[in-house]
């Protein structure tokens, strides 16, 4: 199969590999290892095929890379334990599969990293504990201080306790916030096709290897397919990942994970897989979090003149330029912040409630007290806690 580059947005060969060697001598990066690839599809966990990837992980640790491990396979790994053939539908019993399966995954990588004289943790998270701004901080330093002292941590959500609407699902989506929480340069998605297609490669057999393409290039949407039978999200999901990380300035590297020493060839800034690279600068660690939340609770529609003192001169939202708005928030949750067509143009921590912006909407900021009968802020989102969707600002 041939390969393809980004041409036509003055992106060369030459390019794509002063990225790689920039990645490849970057310090802390994020690998995360798909259900597909661990299951061997379907047939439990590949044991030999883990014991090869730790193998790896541990060489990149020598050269002095600190690596965070998400693992996914907990499910299929309790399937497996429970003996059933048929992933069930029932959320408790896929829940339950995953509390079986995440014992014996980790077992697996405690064994074979501690034949390498290296350490674990296991880390499961939550959505809540990325949403939520103490539990983020605290999730943040523990993977710091754990990286601080050589541990390699082992990341999975946190399966048995999440529900439906909260819930990450692919692992594809969590790489990409732990990257953002731990400021990676890297993030490495390992699949069981060797990179992104032009097309699903299953179903397409004349389809091109990606090799290097910006992250938010728009015809990735199309070429991206859906994920196969024990996989979640497919292409589509990796690349919404790699948009996430390339948020936090993170460049994302999707890898076939059977490609003989694969992470080495990816250390050696050999011309593996499909870069999706980070074309903005990295933001501060406190707007990757902004960016990296994804559940909002209310919706704020602006007028022109909001919009342009938003995106253009970099001014924090007012209420007198807000026409309406929608949702049941609280002050410090997270609201969206749309123009008067209804596209998304910002983001951020409301300093008000939503009864109190219903009042407070098409009021000067001198008149919040008159209005309130006490004022917290003068704004209503700050700037500080506001991001910009194309993350210009
Ligand atoms: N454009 C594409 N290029 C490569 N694979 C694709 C593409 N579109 C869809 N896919 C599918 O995505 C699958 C990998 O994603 P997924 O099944 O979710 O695995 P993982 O568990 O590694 O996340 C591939 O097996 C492939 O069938
Ligand atoms: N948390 C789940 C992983 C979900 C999943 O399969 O994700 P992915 O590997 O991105 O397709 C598990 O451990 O089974």
């Amino acid at each position: 199969m041939s390969t393809h580059n980004s041409q036509d947005d003055g992106n060369s060969e030459s390019q794509n590999l002063k990225t790689r060697a920039q990645m490849a001598r970057s310090q802390r990066w994020v690998v995360k290892i798909g259900s597909s690839l661990l299951t061997n599809n379907g047939q439990g966990l590949d044991k030999p095929a883990i014991a090869e990837w730790v193998a790896q992980i541990a060489r990149l640790r020598q050269a002095g890379i600190e690596v965070v491990l998400v693992s996914s396979g907990a499910v299929a790994a309790g399937m497996r334990r429970l003996g059933w053939t048929v992933r069930p539908h029932a959320m408790h019993e896929l829940q339950a599969a995953a509390a079986v399966g995440q014992m014996r995954l980790v077992q697996n990588y405690e064994q074979e990293f501690q034949k390498h004289d290296l350490h674990t943790a296991q880390v499961l998270l939550t959505h809540d504990d990325l949403s939520n701004r103490e539990r983020y901080l605290n999730a943040r330093s523990t993977l710091t201080t754990l990286l601080d002292f050589g541990v390699v941590p082992v990341v999975n959500e946190n399966d048995t306790v999440v529900t439906d609407e909260i819930r990450f699902g692919d692992n594809d989506t969590l790489g990409a916030l732990v990257a953002n929480l731990v400021e990676a340069d890297v993030l490495v998605l390992m699949t069981d096709q060797n990179g992104m297609y032009s097309a699903d490669p299953r179903n397409n057999p004349d389809a091109r290897l990606l090799s290097y393409l910006p992250a938010f290039d728009s015809r990735l949407d199309d070429m991206a397919g859906d994920g196969g039978a024990l996989g979640r999200g497919g292409m589509v999901t990796k690349v919404r990942a790699a948009r996430l990380a390339a948020r936090s300035g993170t460049h994302t590297l999707i890898v076939g994970g059977r490609l003989p020493s694969v992470l080495d060839s990816v250390r050696a800034a050999e011309s593996v897989g499909t870069l999706l690279y980070a074309d903005c600068e990295p933001k501060t660690a406190r707007k990757n979090w902004l960016a990296g939340h994804l559940q909002t609770l209310g919706e704020l529609v602006l007028d022109d003149g909001a919009v342009r003192a938003l995106q253009h001169k970099g001014k924090s939202l007012l209420p007198v330029g807000v026409c309406a708005v929608s949702g049941q928030f609280t002050r410090g949750d997270m609201v969206v912040c749309r123009d008067l067509n209804g596209a998304e143009i910002a983001r951020g921590l409301v300093n008000y409630g939503a009864d109190e912006v219903s009042q407070l909407i098409g009021t000067g900021s001198d008149q919040i007290e008159a209005v309130l009968g006490y004022v917290d802020e003068q704004e209503l989102i700050h700037r500080d806690n506001l991001v910009l969707v194309d993350w210009k600002d």
